[in-house]
């Protein structure tokens, strides 16, 4: 019996072809990859449109994954490695625990199911109603904030509610911007397929997707765990004044360094725009224009 890491190849979710880090045991593949550095394993399952997880691992029996109902597993694969990569390489962190804790991804969960999430250990992505949402892994901006829950819940550990709960919002959709910067949208690639252009989200223009801009424009609700996905829509704006100010080398180091040394669970919005000063400080200098264009990126969007 050999067991051995191996490369296969496959189609995602908008047809792209990509090769995998798989692995094979008994002349069946699987997706598994343990080519990161420190043991640091990422695995694919599929839930098979149930609703009880991890599901069962991805197999083929050629390593060809070329079936269209293959194509979440791959791309959820494929992703996950390139988000691995971005926070080894780019932060120099191992996995979201940084200690290279196992990431595991399980696709075709539940039935038309327009959701991803992270469940405190793995994410989860339905397949999409085929309108809102085609399969969810399909977009690297998706898994990135997906991941970067489990980054957020590991470092600062912000409360998923009211304003602590739009910074963690906020914090998953801005990574998911340093995955994916060719546009400021969020889900754009599996967000509703048969119309173009359009997204979950924006960065650049929140209140586009019916979220406010500026603090005069709260939403003071208790749905959505205090509206966590609509008031994001603030610092997302703060967040795109900032990168479009400094360019995505400096808001990436800047923001890393907030969520892992400064934010806490209950930090609201006028603490993230202080230990995101902060941050700019220790990295640039208090003086120095990147510090004053963090500064008004924030005085911008109302938040002192
Ligand atoms: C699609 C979806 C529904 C509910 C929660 C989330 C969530 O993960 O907060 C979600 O995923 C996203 O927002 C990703 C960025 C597109
Ligand atoms: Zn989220």
């Amino acid at each position: 019996v050999t067991d051995a890491a191996t490369t296969g190849s496959g189609y995602g979710v908008l047809d792209d072809y990509k090769t995998l880090n798989t692995y094979s045991s008994n002349g069946t593949y699987y997706l598994y990859d343990v080519t990161k550095p420190m043991n640091g394993v990422i695995e694919t399952f599929t839930a098979q449109n149930g609703s009880s997880l991890p599901g069962y691992y991805s197999v083929d029996s050629n390593n060809s994954w070329t079936a269209y109902s293959q194509a979440a597993d791959v791309d959820a694969h494929a992703y996950a490695g390139k988000v691995y990569d971005y926070y080894k390489n780019t932060h120099n962190r191992n996995s979201f625990d940084n200690n290279g804790a196992t990431i595991r991804s399980t696709v075709h969960y539940g039935s038309n199911y327009n959701n991803a999430f992270w469940n405190g250990s793995q994410m989860v992505y339905g397949d999409g109603d085929g309108s809102t949402f085609t399969s969810l892994s399909g977009a690297l901006d998706v898994v990135a904030h997906e991941l970067t829950h489990a980054v957020t819940e590991r470092t600062a550990g912000l409360q998923y509610q009211y304003q602590s709960g739009a910074l963690n919002e906020s914090f998953s959709d801005v990574f998911g911007y340093f995955l994916d910067p060719g546009d400021y949208l969020m889900g754009e690639d599996v967000y509703t397929p048969g119309i173009s252009g359009d997204a979950l989200r924006s960065l650049s223009n929140p209140s586009k997707y019916g979220q406010p801009e500026h603090m005069n424009n709260y939403v003071n609700t208790s749905s959505d765990n205090g509206g966590v996905h609509t008031n994001s829509g603030i610092p997302n704006k703060a967040a795109y004044n900032t990168i479009s100010s400094i360019g995505k080398a400096k808001a990436e180091k800047i923001y890393y360094r907030a969520l892992t040394v400064y934010l806490t669970p209950t930090s609201n919005f006028s603490y993230a725009r202080a230990a995101l000063l902060q941050s700019a400080a220790d990295l640039y200098g208090s003086g120095s224009s990147t510090y004053n264009s963090v500064k008004a990126a924030w005085d911008a969007v109302g938040v002192y």
